[in-house]
């Protein structure tokens, strides 16, 4: 890696090894919050209540140790890492996570910044890497509300408690009718990583492109430097690819700080998947290739085994610039716009429950994700003007933010009861000292697992009306289902009803099964955000409008089908596969298996995965509902860009992790180009 040196030169480290060893903890499934917040503050109330009432519990859990498990060790080690206080107090675990202070020499951070970067999330570390690397050095700060990650955040197994942990922002989408009947509150439930390296802290690991002609689309609507080619030379720039079949072809990062490798561990499940794909005509490809579709092995951002995330990849190694300082536990509420020459100024945030305010001589960028930039943007006074009207706003510029947003919504209920034992990743099989050992030693095993999911494919349904071989469904292969830990943390993280899903899963508790998740890659329902009002503490209003447009669902039924198909396929028939009709409480009426019945199942077990975008749509400026430029400079205001995954502005075949690192990627080519004759 290279980073600076004491005297602040460079200096280039030779060390592959940079992943930590340490401890390793199996998930518990935390006490529940009763209350679906809608601010922070409700949620910290609700987290103290719990942390208060679970001393005692804590202690009696710690003699006697939980029924499922069978190792003593792993147990009590989970028993203490799920009580553990929530909030932002010290916690006990605080000693497992990685540090960032400010550069030796520096008591506080400076008043003035060349570039202010609100949020070290995905993209932002990326962003924030690129800033500082040039010489003349541009002065960066990097404003991030959670706190670095931790050790427990790099066992991929312990992704699901990872997400139940303050570690997330708990989001939830507001009632629609007729959709996430299972969740608690018939509310879907929409976490955001909170955290130095955002949502890539908490996510599946998955790193997907989207296909070729996504990209050309986006560049096709009026968006110049967005099309393939352009964009395919940042996701290059990153990647380090590990993946020993593919990473010579030129498509392929080398030299990048991202490793992608496939998931060392593999089950027989995955192969059942792949040679079923290719008995129905799905060939086994790398699904990242420009030029192919088909199903392949899971490609995770990991490193031998340990969670990669934007963080470590991009902001750990350089920790020691000393024109890079980043402040974590600090939020920001408010961009500071001057209201006669529109040029954003100044930032305006909240650490140590004080308010703080930093200045910005070039840019301030957001990259507070898809729910927050747009949020932060209304906050400053950008926005739908009778919107922030009604809520006392100062209107600065009247742009459609939040106005669009699309998600992938996905259905896990497709699930084949298998007559076997041994073939699935069932918890108790994975909790085990021994797996322990072997990560800790190799980072092997079962716990370098992202929860089961071994393998993705990607299929066009015929009721796609897209002229071209573009996907609308992509299927993800689980080594199990959604039955994992028997109604635990798989179920919390979410926020699923216990009644619900015990009544649907419960007769798969401890079973052997596989399952593919079918996600709607290219949705026409289309949601939007708004604030819920002026305290930058509330959540917004998150409104999914989930299968409002008749094409979802039908894509969704036939995609069904195509599941039963490869559950039916010769190369699963050593397992002895029986589709599992689940016992949906909303679906009673319906005959088990019609195509009422799967419409009421989809509508129960609707779960998102989580990749909202297009809150801050890039598009020209003919385009009403766009909100930056392709340049990602927020339109009529100076000095002020967006730079993360709330920009893209239609839907890709992709999940959005890789596509924020490449957004990032070239939000800062942009910026450096803006700026490079400036020497300040
Ligand atoms: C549970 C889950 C699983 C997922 N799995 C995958 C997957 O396997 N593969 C994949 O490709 N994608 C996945 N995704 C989606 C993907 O990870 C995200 O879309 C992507 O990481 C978003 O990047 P971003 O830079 O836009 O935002 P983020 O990474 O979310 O970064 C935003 C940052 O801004 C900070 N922030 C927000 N508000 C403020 C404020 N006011 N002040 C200061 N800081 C602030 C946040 O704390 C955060 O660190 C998943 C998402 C979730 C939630």
């Amino acid at each position: 890696y290279k980073i600076y040196d004491e005297d602040d030169e460079f200096a280039t480290v030779e060390d592959d090894t940079d992943y930590r060893g340490g401890r390793i903890l199996w998930p518990y499934p935390l006490k529940q919050n009763n209350t679906d917040s809608t601010r922070d503050s409700d949620t910290f109330r609700d987290i103290e209540e719990m942390v208060r009432g679970a001393v005692s519990e804590r202690q009696r859990r710690f003699l006697h140790l939980s029924p499922r498990s069978k190792n003593m060790v792993v147990d009590t080690m989970m028993q203490f890492v799920s009580q553990h206080p929530q909030n932002n107090a010290k916690d006990p675990l605080d000693f497992l996570r990685d540090t960032y202070p400010l550069p030796k020499g520096y008591s506080s951070p400076l008043d003035e910044y060349d570039y202010v970067i609100v949020g070290g999330g995905t993209a932002g570390s990326v962003l924030a890497a690129r800033l500082t690397e040039d010489k003349p050095k541009a002065m960066v700060l990097v404003i991030e509300a959670g706190r670095p990650e931790s050790l427990l955040t790099d066992v991929p197994a312990l992704l699901s408690v990872v997400q139940l942990d303050d570690f997330v922002w708990p989001y939830t989408m507001e009632h629609q009718p007729g959709v996430c009947l299972a969740s608690r509150d018939q509310r879907c439930y929409w976490p955001r990583g909170k955290a130095l390296g955002g949502t890539s802290v908490i996510n599946y690991m998955l790193y997907t492109r989207g296909r070729p002609q996504d990209w050309d689309r986006i560049a096709a609507d009026g968006n110049y430097g967005w099309n393939y080619d352009e964009v395919l030379k940042y996701y290059i720039k990153s990647e380090k690819s590990e993946i020993k079949k593919y990473k010579n072809l030129p498509y392929r990062g080398r030299d990048g700080e991202l490793t992608v490798e496939n998931i060392s561990f593999k089950t027989g499940l995955v192969e059942a998947f792949l040679a079923a794909g290719r008995e129905n005509g799905h060939p086994t490809v790398d699904y990242n290739a420009p030029d192919q579709v088909g199903f392949g092995y899971v490609q995770a951002t990991q490193i031998k085994g340990h969670r990669m995330s934007a963080a470590k990849a991009f902001l750990h190694p350089h920790k020691r610039r000393r024109n890079l300082h980043i402040l974590t536990d600090a939020r920001a509420t408010k961009v500071i716009i001057d209201p006669q020459s529109k040029r954003a100024y100044a930032v305006e945030y909240v650490k140590d429950g004080v308010k703080r305010t930093v200045r910005c001589r070039r840019e301030i960028i957001l990259s507070a994700g898809p729910i927050a930039s747009p949020q932060l943007l209304m906050l400053s006074g950008i926005g739908p003007e009778e919107h922030l009207k009604s809520l006392g706003i100062p209107v600065l510029v009247n742009l459609q933010v939040g106005r669009v947003l699309y998600d992938h919504i996905a259905f896990p209920g497709v699930i084949f009861k298998l007559n076997t034992t041994n073939a699935s990743l069932l918890e108790p099989k994975v909790a085990t000292f021994a797996n322990l050992i072997q990560w800790l030693q190799f980072g092997e095993g079962l716990l370098t697992t992202a929860g089961g999911i071994e393998g993705i494919g990607y299929l066009k349904t015929s009721v796609s009306q897209d002229p071209e071989n573009v996907p609308d469904i992509e299927l993800i292969s689980m080594a199990g289902s959604l039955n994992l830990d028997s109604g635990g943390a798989v179920r919390e993280s979410w926020r699923l009803s216990k009644p619900i899903f015990d009544a649907i899963y419960g007769p798969l508790y401890g079973k052997d099964t596989w399952s593919a998740v079918i996600m709607l890659t290219q949705p026409k329902s289309k949601g939007y955000l708004e604030l819920r009002d002026s305290n930058p503490f509330s959540h917004p209003k998150l409104y999914g409008n989930y299968l409002t447009e008749p094409q979802d669902m039908a894509a969704m039924l036939e995609a069904i089908k195509h599941v039963i198909r490869l559950g039916q396929s010769s190369a699963f028939a050593k397992y002895d596969p029986k589709l599992f009709l689940g016992e949906y409480p909303a679906c009673k009426n319906f005959v088990p298996g019609s195509d009422s019945y799967w419409e009421c199942a989809i509508r129960s077990m609707m779960i998102t995965l989580h990749h909202q975008i297009a809150t801050c749509k890039m598009g020209p400026l003919s385009d009403p509902y766009a909100v930056v430029d392709p340049e990602l400079r927020v339109y009529g205001v100076d000095g002020l860009r967006v730079v993360d995954s709330s920009v893209i502005p239609r839907p890709t075949n992709a999940h959005t992790a890789a596509p924020a690192i490449m957004i990032g990627e070239k939000g800062a080519d942009l910026i450096k180009q803006t700026w490079l004759n400036v020497v300040s």
